[in-house]
């Protein structure tokens, strides 16, 4: 029988692969190809179908990470994670001198990058050894942790034309991690080979050679590895022209014989085709592809609500990574993003929502409180206190000074335990199906970030925070009016004793949180709202925190660049405990006096500003929201100079909000969703 040739050799490279930003046909592996036609190359290029199908999908970064527990980053290349990497995406831009084909992977870590005029990543600084994602890495090369590939469509170096946005690969395992000269910096790079090298990757190229069967693979031959005459370090030969030095602090660093390399350099093929030999010992931390619903019994108490509950899945019948969206659970079409294969899949998976009791949210449920000892913490506001007018509640009462007030009617066993009162309330809330479902927040760091709640609304549309769809109050369930009818009471009593004029609520938001959700700093809204917004608590205990917005307590927007000054405010209204505050009234004083001209105001106002960094406000007033408790902003300009934010703690919670949305502001064939009469057993009487 004739000798096969070097087995890996023929799998992976066969003439020398230059190593380059431009993705190559195999013909055109030896061609240099100008850095003015890169775009146009990139573009042209003739993609090849694939041998196989991803084990997992996404058309979305969030989704993919919300299903993934190894590539739990919305951001950047690399997911690491208590000091080790665990995941890996490779992309658009994997930087100069990179290389893929079907086991092995070659490109640069990532971090240290900032986007050139060509929207390509460039080195800003060093990665050197401290560097987080450098240690990661050389961990999980050291433990022998296998690392998890994603490649996404954008990635134009395989040439193969790619299911998915972001497709999952297979584990890896690091096999060298070296420095390379990026531009004027030194970064660092990574080769990672397939684990399973028995097995022909799904991305291979659909007509390509059948897998060289492992008993027939080469797994002595290395490449050449030398020792600098200089630092004494060793490396291996990376490339065809020449060794260089791979030890950044050495002065021979990225040499070959004394002289800088060529500009486009060629893959030492022993580097490209060398295999390890396989070692049962490297293993990953995870799962690929997470099986999670066969892990969730339904029937368990409190699972349905459970943190672990509301990550994504991977779609059983199509393989796409899927978000909870819904209070019940998942449906694999609703998560879609543009045109795929999934978006007729018709998996869907709701749980059997068995109602969470109070006793498991609540830790003194019937033994307390009858009267809520409260100690309040001096670093923030202290409310007054009112053990008398609204009895059984107790009234405490935070002002802030010029804007507003909140009033925190704080329940006790009595009140909860009434008929249709909160214990009650939270019982029949999580029976039947309410329509709560998270929704894309409008603005975030991550474009296509959900809510951390669920939402429902009912009555005049809301649309500030997320955009939900409103029922109307004829459609609401008893339970809602019975809320309704408590929190338009709790506005009553408090606007009244503010000497305001009442104004009913015409709108009803209702969140649900589950285990280890919240909502973070937000104002209601202002123009479109009126003064008073109550909120009742139903179930796990929260902490509301209340803290001036950015620009009111600096002074001015946030800065594009460090070394800037934000947009000043037009019209300082210089709150309390504002940066500055004595300063800033007087100049404002000496303005209005027209003692001063706005130029001189204005770079009077920068002079204070200038070296110091903007910080956020500190929270003014914390606030326990318990089971019951109904709280009542209300100032004309609460919700534009101060925001909140609120943290339940525990499995389940209910924060039903009442807010009055001025009719100008909705669309007049929305305004009858709005309308409401309460039933007389609706109507609560404050006891
Ligand atoms: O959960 C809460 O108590 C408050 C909810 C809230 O801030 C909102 O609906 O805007």
């Amino acid at each position: 029988m004739a000798p096969r040739p070097t087995v890996n050799r023929r799998q992976a490279v066969e003439r020398p692969v230059r190593a380059s930003r431009i993705a190559k046909t195999k013909k055109e592996q030896a061609i240099k190809v100008p850095s003015d036609e890169l775009e146009a190359a990139v573009n042209d290029q003739v993609l090849e179908p694939v041998y196989g199908a991803p084990p997992a999908w996404s058309e979305g970064r969030q989704q993919l990470c919300d299903a993934i527990p190894w590539f739990r980053c919305t951001q950047g290349a690399m997911y690491h994670s208590e000091g080790f990497c665990y995941g890996f995406l490779i992309d658009a831009d994997g930087g100069s001198r990179t290389y893929i084909d079907e086991e092995i992977i070659i490109t640069r870590i990532g971090g240290c990058c900032t986007k050139d005029s060509g929207g390509n990543l460039t080195l800003e600084k060093n990665q050197d050894p401290d560097n987080a994602l450098v240690q990661s890495i050389i961990a999980s090369q050291n433990s022998r942790l296998a690392v998890g590939l994603v490649i996404g469509s954008k990635n134009k170096i395989l040439n193969r034309d790619l299911p998915h946005r972001y497709n999952i690969m297979d584990w890896f395992r690091v096999t060298n991690v070296w420095y390379e000269k990026i531009g004027q910096k030194h970064g660092v790079k990574v080769r990672f080979e397939k684990l399973n090298l028995a097995e022909k990757s799904w991305w291979a190229a659909k007509d390509s050679l059948p897998l060289v069967p492992l008993d027939e693979r080469d797994f002595e031959t290395k490449p050449e590895t030398l020792k600098c005459e200089k630092c004494s370090t060793e490396s291996v030969r990376l490339y065809e022209d020449g060794w260089m030095c791979l030890d950044p602090g050495c002065v021979d660093f990225w040499k070959i014989e004394n002289a800088s390399p060529p500009a486009e350099l060629t893959f030492n093929p022993d580097f490209l085709s060398f295999r390890s030999r396989p070692d049962p010992a490297i293993q990953p931390h995870y799962s690929l592809v997470p099986d999670l619903l066969s892990t969730l019994d339904e029937n368990a108490a409190d699972v349905s609500t459970s943190r672990i509950a509301w990550k994504g899945i991977v779609c059983p019948m199509c393989f796409k990574c899927i978000r909870r969206t819904f209070w019940q659970g998942w449906k694999c079409d609703d998560d879609s993003i543009g045109e795929g294969s999934a978006k007729s899949c018709p998996f869907q998976k709701f749980m059997n929502m068995n109602p969470v009791s109070l006793r498991v949210v609540l830790d003194h449920f019937e033994l307390a409180p009858i009267k809520r000892a409260i100690v309040f913490d001096r670093k923030f506001s202290i409310p007054e206190i009112d053990d008398n007018t609204f009895f059984p509640y107790r009234k405490l009462t935070y002002k802030l000074d010029g804007v507003g007030s909140i009033t925190h009617f704080v329940s006790n066993k009595t009140i909860n335990s009434r008929a249709n009162g909160p214990d009650d309330l939270f019982i029949n809330l999580q029976r039947g199906d309410l329509g709560l479902k998270r929704f894309r927040l409008q603005s975030s760091l991550v474009a296509g970030t959900l809510t951390s709640h669920f939402a429902v609304n009912y009555g005049m549309p809301y649309k500030y925070v997320v955009s939900v769809d409103s029922k109307g109050f004829d459609e609401a369930p008893n339970d809602m009016l019975q809320a309704l009818g408590r929190l338009s009471w709790a506005t009553e009593k408090a606007v009244i004793s503010s000497g305001d004029k009442y104004l009913p609520p015409n709108e009803l938001l209702t969140l649900g949180y589950f285990e280890e959700m919240k909502i973070g700093f937000h104002d209601d809204g202002e123009s479109s709202l009126g003064p008073s917004i109550a909120t009742l608590s139903l179930g796990a205990k929260a902490t509301m925190f209340v803290r001036m917005k950015y620009k009111y307590f600096n002074g001015s927007t946030r800065r594009a660049e460090p070394k800037q000054i934000g947009t000043l405010l037009q019209d300082d209204p210089v709150l309390k405990d504002c940066m500055f505050e004595d300063e800033r009234r007087t100049l404002k004083e000496e303005f209005d006096a027209g003692e001063i001209s706005q130029d001189e105001y204005d770079h009077s106002r920068r002079a204070l500003s200038m070296g110091r960094k903007g910080k956020e406000a500190p929270v003014t007033i914390k606030m326990e929201l318990h089971h019951g408790d109904l709280v009542v902003m209300h100032g004309e300009n609460l919700q534009k100079y101060y925001e909140h934010s609120v943290v339940p703690e525990s499995k389940l919670r209910f924060a039903l909000t009442a807010r009055y949305i001025k009719p100008d502001h909705v669309d007049a064939r929305e305004i009858q969703k709005g309308q409401f009469s309460l039933a007389p057993d609706q109507i609560y009487d404050g006891k």
